[in-house]
């Protein structure tokens, strides 16, 4: 049971965007990406989740190869994901954003819906019940009935991980969700994923924050135009010398709030 990246080599035209990429997300674990602009990062996702096509190696999933499974058939099994710049309609607001969530494991069908059966009503009343949970933990309650065009791009991360989570999915990507929340509300998203993966889901992180890749790791695999620099556990990581000081600068002390020399807003 895992998610299986085996030596995963992606090309552009003449740009290597991922080359020879292995990354093992076990249920209830946390991994973390971190590189800097352009290293391969989101890649590495679309290659997971299908929507780039991997030119060498395999993508497994509970040893099941994807390589003939497209992107959509993939959210049965078991995958999540959020983008880095989510996509949504404006219009519509946080409660409804995450019902969504919600209908890819739905049984009732477009007829059933239709015809009001009430298999179609205890289905509603149950998503409507654990939506209200979701929105209570990501703090969004009280923003339930907001649009999403009203709310900062932080906030509709937020709202993009409390419906991907919806799904119940096995193993969770999550692209750069942090991004442009308030410190309070990144400390909230950090305990969620910690409860999500307690919950046995396998996390796949992309962020650039070190403090939350170190507090939240229980592995970090570090990218360098699409090819692996390092990787380990964060503590591990900040013990290698090629490590600090391409990503945080000479200056040891406080790495969390040490700056990148590379680039990298890490
Ligand atoms: N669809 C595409 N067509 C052409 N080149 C692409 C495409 N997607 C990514 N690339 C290139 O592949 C490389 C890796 O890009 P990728 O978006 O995976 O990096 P990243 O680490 O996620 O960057 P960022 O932190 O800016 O999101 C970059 O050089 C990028 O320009």
């Amino acid at each position: 049971m895992s998610i299986e990246v085996e030596n995963i080599s992606v090309q552009f035209g003449g740009v290597h965007a991922l080359k020879d990429i292995s990354v093992r997300v076990d249920p209830g674990r946390i991994v973390t990406v971190i590189g800097p602009n352009g290293s391969g990062k989101s890649t590495l996702f679309n290659s997971i989740t299908g929507l780039v096509a991997v030119d060498q190696g395999t993508v497994c999933i509970d040893g099941q190869n994807l390589a003939r499974v497209p992107a959509w058939q993939r959210i049965g099994r078991g995958l999540a994901r959020t983008f880095q710049t989510p996509r949504f309609d404006p219009r519509v607001c946080v409660e409804d954003a995450v019902l969504c969530g919600f209908y890819p494991v739905s049984r009732a069908g477009i007829l059933g819906a239709m015809l009001r059966l009430p298999v179609v009503a205890r289905q509603e009343r149950a998503f409507s019940a654990a939506c209200d949970r979701i929105l209570d933990d990501f703090g969004l309650d009280g923003l339930r009935h907001a649009s999403l065009g009203e709310l900062p791009m932080g906030m509709v991360r937020l709202v993009e991980v409390a419906r991907a989570i919806a799904n119940k999915p096995r193993y969770l990507l999550l692209d750069e969700p942090a991004a442009g929340l308030t410190r309070a509300e990144q400390q909230l998203l950090s305990s969620e994923i910690r409860r999500i993966a307690a919950s046995g889901v396998g996390v796949l992180l992309v962020e650039h924050n070190f403090a939350m890749v170190r507090s939240l790791s229980d592995h970090t695999v570090v990218l360098d135009r699409g090819a692996l620099l390092a990787q380990g556990h964060p503590e591990e990581l900040m013990r290698d010398p090629a490590f600090v000081a391409a990503y945080l600068g000479s200056s040891t002390p406080g790495l969390s709030g040490a700056q990148p020399s590379i680039g990298t807003t890490l």
